[in-house]
């Protein structure tokens, strides 16, 4: 059994790739672990891990990336252990009410991290979205309903696909900016991704 990391992009782990030295490529087999990046967003993770994901092969999904934070008393660069993610947007507009896909009938929306594996990061609670959050009512609004610390755009497909297969799955996220009206200056994606690839280095590193 091994692990497989899973990120959006390959630019999110970098310094990974640098330090195993490992070959270009979205799919890579290493010899403790193998390595798959999606594409961004919710619907390229879901193909791509139902493509990769067999329940025989893997006893642990680490997925990894950035993260919108929405708390500004967490620092830009800081990590957390996302062990909830919510899929903020599926569902219906009842009005200004908003009925999830359970409301609905249809499925979950809503799913943990159960994994048992010690993390030295604090925890948090995350939404994933197909839309980066980026206008100031619709933050409030998102805020009020589902009261998210962070936002990304493939945590929840994650634990839907990991969930399906019964994989233990982590979610490790380094927070790049704060959820608001988009200002891309602001946001320190070197900083996020620095400190995101010196973890997981290190962890992989312990884990072998
Ligand atoms: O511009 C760059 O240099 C760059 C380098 C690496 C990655 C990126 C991305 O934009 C990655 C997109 C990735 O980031 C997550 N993310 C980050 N902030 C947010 C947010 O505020 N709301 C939702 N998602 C966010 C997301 O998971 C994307 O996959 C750029």
């Amino acid at each position: 059994m091994k692990t497989l990391i899973v990120a959006a992009t390959k630019a999110e782990l970098t310094f990974f790739y640098q330090h195993f030295n490992l070959p270009e490529g979205d799919f890579i087999e290493a010899k403790n672990f193998d390595l798959l990046i999606t594409g961004v967003g919710m619907v390229a993770t879901a193909f791509s891990l139902g493509k990769h994901l067999k329940a025989s092969k893997y006893n642990l999904v680490l997925n990894f990336g950035i993260a919108g934070c929405f708390d500004r008393t967490i620092e830009l660069g800081s990590l957390l252990n996302i062990t909830e993610d919510v899929f903020a947007e599926l569902g219906a507009e009842n009005g200004d009410d908003f009925l999830t896909i359970t409301d609905l009938g249809f499925g979950e929306n809503h799913f943990h991290s159960k994994s048992n594996i010690k993390i030295d990061l604090p925890k948090a609670k995350s939404v994933t979205v197909n839309c980066v959050s980026g206008n100031g009512k619709s933050i409030d609004k998102l805020v009020k309903r589902l009261n998210p610390t962070t936002e990304s755009m493939e945590g929840a497909s994650v634990f839907y696909a990991c969930k399906q297969e019964h994989i233990d799955c982590l979610q490790i996220r380094s927070i790049s900016n704060y959820v608001e009206p988009r200002n891309k200056e602001k946001w320190k994606i070197g900083l996020a991704i620095k400190n995101l690839n010196d973890w997981a280095i290190a962890f992989i590193t312990d884990m072998n």
